[in-house]
């Protein structure tokens, strides 16, 4: 095989850099070749509008697989959860490394946790999935807060606490471990309380579909127990007709009796911004063996959402 340097296209943030250089890293080891970072400004790091209101999917996605799809770089690297759930048949998702921890966690001011945040506090997030649990477990644990919507990347959001303009942000673990800012956190949401987007915690390495030799030396890097799950997920949110802006959250997890793991578990959560209504439910059952069985896992889970009166509930916007 060829030992001319691999590119990897890369968003600017500091998130986007910190994450492909691990995957550089990575992906060096296992093909021997040198990867050298190519930055790509995408359509998501210039717009000033809240994402929820750019409405497409994808918005950090397309500049980077159109420089794929024109040869300017060999593979990329995206946060799972920004991606959109129609893979384009042109580009193969060459790997899913193994998940970091898919947990939303809360930055608060004076080290407080979610619960003991006063009366009136003002927690700052863009995502409507958020804002629709962190409101409903308000609603029914008598909490008085006010989601207020914010974005920017990591270090902005994280500044709106340490000015004293909000009382907290609600940030994803995973970012803040891979910036080195998980010492930040004040609480760890428990995902019985707030379900991660789909994907959450998980990275997605993408190549051109024609690129067979490649394709195959990135699956080194594959987890294929991160790929069920995560499939699981997506194919719930396929099903779903939402995107990664919708107030949507899901988990799959493996449940071990002792070593021996026996089952994987799907949860999933639909609701309108405000908490007031939400349909949420789970489904345990063997885990899948083929990435087709993960699918219909979710699939058949989406299913019985919408017939509990999903779709009328991601429609909403609460503001
Ligand atoms: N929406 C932006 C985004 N996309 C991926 C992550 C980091 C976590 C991950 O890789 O799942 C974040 C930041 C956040 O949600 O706090």
């Amino acid at each position: 095989m060829s030992t001319k340097a691999l590119r990897l296209g890369t968003r600017r943030s500091k998130l986007a850099m910190a994450q492909s250089r691990q995957v550089a890293d990575a992906v060096s080891r296992v093909t021997g070749r040198p990867v050298e970072l190519v930055e790509i400004t995408t359509y998501g790091d210039v717009s000033k509008e809240a994402l929820a209101q750019i409405g497409g999917t994808g918005v950090f996605v397309t500049a980077l697989r159109e420089a794929l799809l024109k040869g300017e770089v060999d593979f990329a690297v995206h946060s799972l959860k920004d991606l959109p759930t129609g893979q384009p048949d042109e580009l193969a998702l060459a790997a899913i490394p193994e998940r970091e921890d898919p947990r939303d966690v809360i930055v608060a001011r004076d080290a407080l946790k979610f619960t003991d945040l006063p009366r009136g506090a003002r927690i700052g997030t863009g995502s409507p999935r958020r804002m629709a649990q962190l409101n409903a477990y308000a609603r029914a644990h008598g909490l008085d807060i006010e989601t207020v919507a914010i974005r920017g990347n990591i270090d902005t959001r994280v500044r709106f606490v340490r000015d004293g303009e909000l009382d907290a942000v609600v940030l994803a673990a995973a970012g803040l471990t891979r910036i080195g800012r998980i010492d930040e956190v004040t609480d760890f949401l428990s995902v019985d309380t707030v379900l991660p987007a789909p994907g959450q915690g998980a990275l997605a390495i993408e190549c051109t579909a024609d690129n067979a030799d490649l394709i195959a030396a990135l699956g080194e890097l594959d987890d294929p127990f991160t790929r069920v799950a995560v499939t699981a997920e997506r194919s719930l949110l396929a099903a779903l007709e939402a995107g990664c802006s919708a107030p949507v959250g899901a988990l799959a997890d493996l449940l071990a009796d002792g070593q021996i793991v026996k089952e994987m578990r799907l949860r999933a959560v639909v609701g309108t911004t405000d908490g007031s209504r939400t349909v949420q439910l789970s489904t345990t059952g063997p885990v899948p063996e083929t990435y087709d069985q993960a699918m219909a896992l979710g699939r058949e889970l989406a299913a019985e959402m919408l017939a509990q009166g999903a779709a009328g509930l991601m429609g909403e916007r609460a503001q």
